[in-house]
């Protein structure tokens, strides 16, 4: 989808050489990819650990370090929002006026013939969105219908466009220039922001509390590998959401002072009057830690850098890096992941798809709606009851389970490490480009929610692509497959003894399997699934995702 053009490349070094980015040119080319666009391909062997790239956050192009960064913070609109905003500003009003213009004119939003790259919910062709239909890019994600979180940016972007325009004698961006449209026209504008926002989040990483979002030079050109990415993306995260400052800096200083008044003004009792010297103490304390943290980071070596052009000054914890994790060989290409995704969300936040991607995943809601229709009252009474508790309350059992037996693992693993020295790398692994390409709406993974999600006791309804279902759905399959005698003694609205109830719910793939009557369920509820015809003038996206999921469901159906 957004790939940079070869002859983009000398614009991106050209940038590189101007703004105190380190890359291990000596190592390194960008070069076409068999995947399409450009990728990032070794030109000797490399050992694993090394920093490929090192971009300093100023070098970074965020909302905050764009050139309308103040009116953003005024209007206060963050997020990708704010990033799609700064970028259109960047090309269309400043261009070659703008310190980012070099590297920002090789991201495009449109292809050689003139399309608008877009998401799916935006296919303007009516037969490419019909053969997605009751996808899981559909049923799971809703990943056909307009988002109105993106509609909604369209049009605080424009008003901020004019409120620019009178307050900064700025031009307004022709894609926000709206006044005098007819809707049509409007449409076309939507359309067109809703591309740049598209290209944009395929490419940007998540940098801190600060920046947020960022488009990161070279680091954006690393193309996606499933199974073994050989590349990670580092940056401290934690900084002052203020100002950006790693460590104390006068924000939390005062935001400190403050917590301490309200603490000294709430425990009267314990502390006595409030005491102005006690809290100056207090702050010259932080004040003084400030200034060490300072001098240590200033001290932070940079032994893993192999690139001759190390620029003297530059302080590794205000810079992200690219560091290589799996040692590569001359010629091959650097793989990064963007998260372990399924084809659906592939193609809804970056526009491509994997062929054999194991972490694809074929959504059940649709299925297991119409086997609910079609049950007998008994089991109709059950799906009744899983929908409005069960499903809840197996979910909060089964993922405390989880997190006991992941603290056993971390605690064996812990005693076996006490050995083994440390790493000491305190950075945050903030991996890939795994933001969304609304902003607002894709999201991280397991942190904030997916386009509108339907509900979660469908959307837990899911087979990956080994086969297996989710823990949720072996539980509704087990729950179906009581007898009547079963069901009764199970079954209880009592908060308490549901809690110690649910966990004979539990069913593992190979149990489902072996047990005659939980398989026949799982046939059935698979009997709604019509398999995919591919369509032979669907595009080779769609054409891999109807396969994936014929694939997986194959699997299902012939166990
Ligand atoms: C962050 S960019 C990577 C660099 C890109 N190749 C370029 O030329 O700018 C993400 C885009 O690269 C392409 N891409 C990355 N990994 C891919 C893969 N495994 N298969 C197909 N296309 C891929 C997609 O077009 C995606 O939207």
């Amino acid at each position: 989808m957004s790939n940079t053009s070869e002859s983009d490349v000398k614009h991106i070094l050209n940038f590189v050489e101007n703004n105190d980015v380190q890359f291990l040119s000596s190592h390194l080319e960008l070069k076409k990819s068999a995947l399409g666009g450009i990728g990032v391909f070794a030109t000797q062997d490399i050992e694993a650990e090394h920093i490929l790239l090192r971009v300093p956050k100023s070098s970074i192009f965020t909302a905050e370090n764009s050139t309308i960064a103040n009116a953003l913070v005024d209007a206060e609109i963050d997020g990708m929002l704010a990033l799609s905003i700064a970028f259109i500003y960047e090309v269309s009003v400043f261009k070659e006026k703008s310190h980012w213009f070099e590297y920002l004119r090789t991201i495009k939003w449109v292809d050689n013939e003139g399309q608008l790259y877009l998401p799916p919910s935006y296919y303007e062709d009516a037969k490419r969105k019909q053969y997605l239909r009751g996808t899981t890019l559909d049923t799971m994600y809703n990943g056909l219908s307009p988002q109105s979180e993106v509609e909604n940016g369209f049009s605080i972007a424009c008003d901020l466009a004019v409120k620019i325009s009178s307050e900064y004698h700025l031009e307004i961006p022709k894609i926000f220039a709206t006044e005098n449209l007819d809707d049509k026209q409007i449409w076309r504008n939507l359309l067109e922001f809703v591309s740049v926002g598209y290209s944009i989040s395929s490419r940007c990483f998540e940098i801190d509390r600060y920046h947020q979002y960022g488009l990161v030079i070279i680091a954006d050109l690393f193309n996606h590998h499933v199974t073994s990415p050989d590349v990670h993306f580092e940056s401290v995260f934690d900084v002052c959401d203020k100002c950006g400052e790693v460590g104390e800096c006068g924000h939390i200083i005062a935001e400190e002072k403050l917590t301490a008044i309200e603490e000294l003004q709430k425990k009267p009792e314990k502390i006595g009057i409030f005491d102005h010297k006690q809290l100056d103490n207090f702050t010259r304390q932080l004040e003084n830690n400030q200034e060490l943290s300072d001098d240590e980071l200033l001290e932070n070596p940079n032994e893993t850098f192999i690139e001759d052009r190390v620029i003297q000054g530059i302080i590794p914890d205000e810079c992200v890096d690219i560091r290589l994790v799996n040692n590569v060989k001359k010629g091959e290409e650097i793989f990064n992941s963007y998260g372990e995704l399924s084809n659906s969300l592939l193609l809804a936040r970056y526009g491509f798809v994997v062929e054999n991607n194991p972490c694809d995943v074929v959504n059940m809601a649709d299925a297991v709606i119409q086997y609910s229709r079609k049950a007998s009252a008994d089991l109709k009474a059950r799906i009744d009851w899983w929908k409005d508790m069960g499903h809840e309350f197996y979910f909060v059992w089964y993922e405390s389970k989880r997190s006991e037996e992941e603290e056993e693992d971390e605690e064996e693993d812990e005693e076996e490490d006490e050995e083994e020295p440390e790493n000491g790398d305190s950075r945050d692994g903030k991996n890939s480009q795994d933001a969304p390409y609304d902003g607002e709406n894709i999201q991280d993974d397991g942190q904030k929610e997916d386009f509108d999600k339907p509900s979660k006791w469908l959307d837990e309804m899911f087979i990956d692509n080994q086969g297996k279902l989710t823990p949720l759905m072996l539980a509704f399959v087990k729950l179906l497959s009581f007898n009547k005698f079963e069901w009764e003694k199970f079954y209880t609205e009592d908060p308490n003894e549901l809690w110690d109830r649910v966990k004979c719910l539990e069913l593992n793939s190979s149990a489902l399997l072996s047990n005659k009557k939980t398989r026949k369920i799982l046939e059935d509820i698979v009997a709604f699934k019509a398999k995919w015809i591919i369509p032979k003038d669907a595009d080779s996206n769609i054409k891999i995702l109807l396969s994936s999921e014929n694939f997986i469901l194959d699997q299902v159906r012939s166990k």
